[in-house]
């Protein structure tokens, strides 16, 4: 890893670093913490079935569909109904980018949701292509046959059983709604009751299958009196619940559904090169150590170094960065923070840290291997917000130069 690197930034402040910049907030603060909000309705669970929503016209043989974006041209089709997906697709409104695909946001979506429920840590890859026109129609919908849907899964490229297995991971949050199906969920008389869930707990977990098994399930495309309406029933029975068996265990459920979803998630076109799974890159493994003096350096624009220590500046504050992903990758990353004026006539042309552990032993330099992080001198930043028209022939204009640097600790747990 060499700063700068645009493309790789991007992905790790999406999916590890979960800061609320640039977008204002973070996909993980979208998510409340797996809670449900006052109607019943479950971020993470909208998200997933959006994801599905936009894979499940994939056709593997083929090559085309598959996880694309085309959902958002879809919307209006009865397959896709639902005011979840209507969210999600505003949820998701300022997160793609110049380097991030809206198809690859939405498959970060599904893996930050899944592990923000407690679920597996879903292996991403990036780089998703986003279609520009609709796709052909094809989710299955609830009143279909087994027949249609095994042969639907297998168009998508899943077997009998991981058909089975793919729709008891996604089935394991959220539920059906009044307004979306008031056919299988009735409004009840007062209207307060919105959504009856799949399983008792708003948790990526295990009781979707073990509920189911024990015949305490509640899920109404298990229990419906109107048996055309059961599908979850037809597809979770269809191998006398050998599947559902085999994944009743919370690991053999976790470890079953991070593959299957890993799957559905890298189901894209054909020509669509991913990229090899997305790992965080810290700058240094260390532990997290209150001595620990960090100090910035730079240089000025014509490289000339400045008296001693002159250009240079401390930590202004530091915060623990640590999210789910960060956790589970087995660190726990701290932020540093500088703030420094720079001088506009001589300026910035790189950067670097020197970080002291006060251990005894010599400062250690990180200087992006060997370069320093420099900074582009002949960008400019223009910012009309700010920006008044002319009054008494004045004109304020606001200009910036701004660089961000961020050095990353973490520890191994
Ligand atoms: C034969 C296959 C499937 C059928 C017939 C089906 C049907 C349904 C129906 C009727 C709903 C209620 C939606 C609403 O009321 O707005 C629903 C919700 C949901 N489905 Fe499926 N589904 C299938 C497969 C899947 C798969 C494979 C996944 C993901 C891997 C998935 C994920 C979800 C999620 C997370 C919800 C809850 C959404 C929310 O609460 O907002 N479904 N599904």
């Amino acid at each position: 890893y060499h700063w700068p690197e645009p493309k790789f930034d991007a992905i790790e402040a999406l999916l590890y670093e979960q800061s609320p910049e640039p977008h204002g907030v973070s996909l993980t603060a979208i998510l409340n913490k797996c809670v449900p909000g006052p109607t019943g309705e479950h971020t993470a669970a909208e998200w997933v079935r959006f994801a599905y929503h936009d894979m499940a016209t994939h056709n593997a043989e083929a090559g085309t569909g598959g996880l694309d974006a085309s959902l958002y041209y879809e919307l209006d089709r009865q397959e896709n109904v639902g005011l979840g997906m209507r969210v999600t697709s505003f949820d998701f409104v300022d997160f793609p980018g110049k380097y991030v695909s809206r198809s690859d946001i939405i498959a970060i979506g599904t893996v930050v949701a899944v592990a923000e429920c407690g679920g597996p840590t879903i292996p991403l890859r990036m780089g998703r292509v986003d279609a520009l026109v609709a796709g052909p129609a094809g989710v299955p919908e609830p009143q279909q046959d087994l027949a249609s849907h095994t042969a639907s899964f297998r168009r998508q490229g899943f077997t009998q059983s991981e058909m089975i297995g793919l729709v008891a991971c996604g089935h394991t949050f959220g539920g059906v709604r009044t307004p979306d199906f008031p056919d299988i969920v009735p409004a009840t008389a007062d209207g307060s009751q919105l959504v009856v869930t799949f399983d008792s707990t708003p948790k990526f977990d295990n009781a979707i299958v073990t509920e189911y098994l024990a015949g305490t399930t509640k899920n109404p495309l298990v229990v419906h009196p109107n048996r055309t309406v059961t599908s979850d029933l037809r597809i979770f029975s269809s191998d006398n619940n050998v599947t559902m068996k085999s994944i009743s265990s919370p690991q053999a459920y976790s470890k079953r559904c991070g593959d299957l979803l890993a799957r559905m998630l890298d189901s894209v076109p054909k020509g669509v090169q991913l990229s090899e799974v997305i790992k965080p890159l810290p700058v240094k493994l260390a532990t997290k150590n209150p001595e620990r003096k960090v100090t910035m350096f730079w240089e000025n624009r014509s490289g000339g170094k400045c008296a001693h220590n002159a250009c240079s500046a401390p930590v202004v504050s530091t915060n623990d960065t640590t999210t789910t992903l960060f956790q589970r990758a087995g660190m726990s990353p701290q932020k540093y923070r500088f703030n420094t004026p720079i001088n506009v006539t001589t300026s910035v042309s790189k950067f670097w840290f020197e970080v002291d552990e006060n251990d005894g032993k010599k400062p250690q330099i990180y200087n992006n291997g060997g370069t320093g992080y420099e900074i582009q001198q002949d960008r400019v930043l223009f910012v009309p917000e700010l920006s008044t028209n002319a009054f008494n022939n004045n004109f304020t204009v606001v200009v910036a130069v701004g660089f961000r640097a961020v050095l990353v600790f973490s520890k191994i747990l």
